[in-house]
C-alpha cells in the first residue's frame, strides 16, 4: 500500500502536486484522486509493462467500486528512474494532469465537486506532496 491522504478538501482550480521518483525497474504506478478508494474521479495509471500494456497511460474512473471505461493516452512521457512532478487539478467538466512535458485531460464523469482522497500506488517513491 502506498501513500494515502484522506480528509482533503481540494476544490476546482486548486492543484495537487505529487513529486517523486519512478523506480528504475518500474512496471507501473498509479495516482488516484476522488472521494475514497471506491469512488475515484481519476485513476492515472502509467504502465511500463503490466496487464499486457507497454509504455501506456491508462486512465479510468471508479464509481461504487466499479471501474468505468478505460481511456488510453497516446503519449507516454515517463522513463524508468525519472524524477517527476504530477500536478492534478479539476473543474466540473474534467480533470487535468500536468507533467513537465505533457498535459492530459480526463472527463469528470462523476461530477465531483471536491477531491477528498489521494493515493499513490506502485513503483513510485513519493518525495513531496503540495496543495496549492
Ligand atoms: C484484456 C483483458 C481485459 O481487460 C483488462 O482488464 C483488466 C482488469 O480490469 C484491466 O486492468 C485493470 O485496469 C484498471 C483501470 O481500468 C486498474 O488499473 C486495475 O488495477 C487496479 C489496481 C491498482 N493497484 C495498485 C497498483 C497500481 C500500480 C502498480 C502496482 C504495483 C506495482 C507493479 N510493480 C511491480 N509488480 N514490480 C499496484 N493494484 N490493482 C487493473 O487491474 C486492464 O486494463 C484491461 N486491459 C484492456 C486492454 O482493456
Amino acid at each position: 500500500q502506498g501513500l494515502v491522504v484522506t480528509q482533503l478538501d481540494v476544490e476546482p482550480g486548486e492543484c495537487i502536486k505529487v513529486k517523486g521518483k519512478i523506480q528504475s525497474d518500474a512496471k507501473g504506478f498509479a495516482v488516484n484522486v476522488g472521494k475514497d478508494s471506491n469512488t475515484l474521479m481519476l485513476h492515472f495509471n502509467p504502465r511500463f509493462d503490466c496487464h499486457g500494456d507497454v509504455n501506456t497511460i491508462v486512465c479510468n474512473s471508479k464509481e461504487d467500486g466499479m471501474w468505468g471505461e478505460e481511456d488510453r493516452k497516446a503519449e507516454f512521457p515517463f522513463q524508468h528512474g525519472d524524477k517527476t512532478e504530477i500536478c492534478i487539478s479539476f473543474d466540473e467538466t474534467e480533470a487535468t494532469v500536468k507533467l513537465p512535458e505533457a498535459e492530459f485531460k480526463f472527463p469528470n464523469r462523476l461530477g465531483m465537486e471536491k477531491i477528498e482522497y489521494l493515493a499513490v500506488e506502485g513503483d513510485f517513491k513519493v518525495k513531496a506532496i503540495k496543495f496549492s
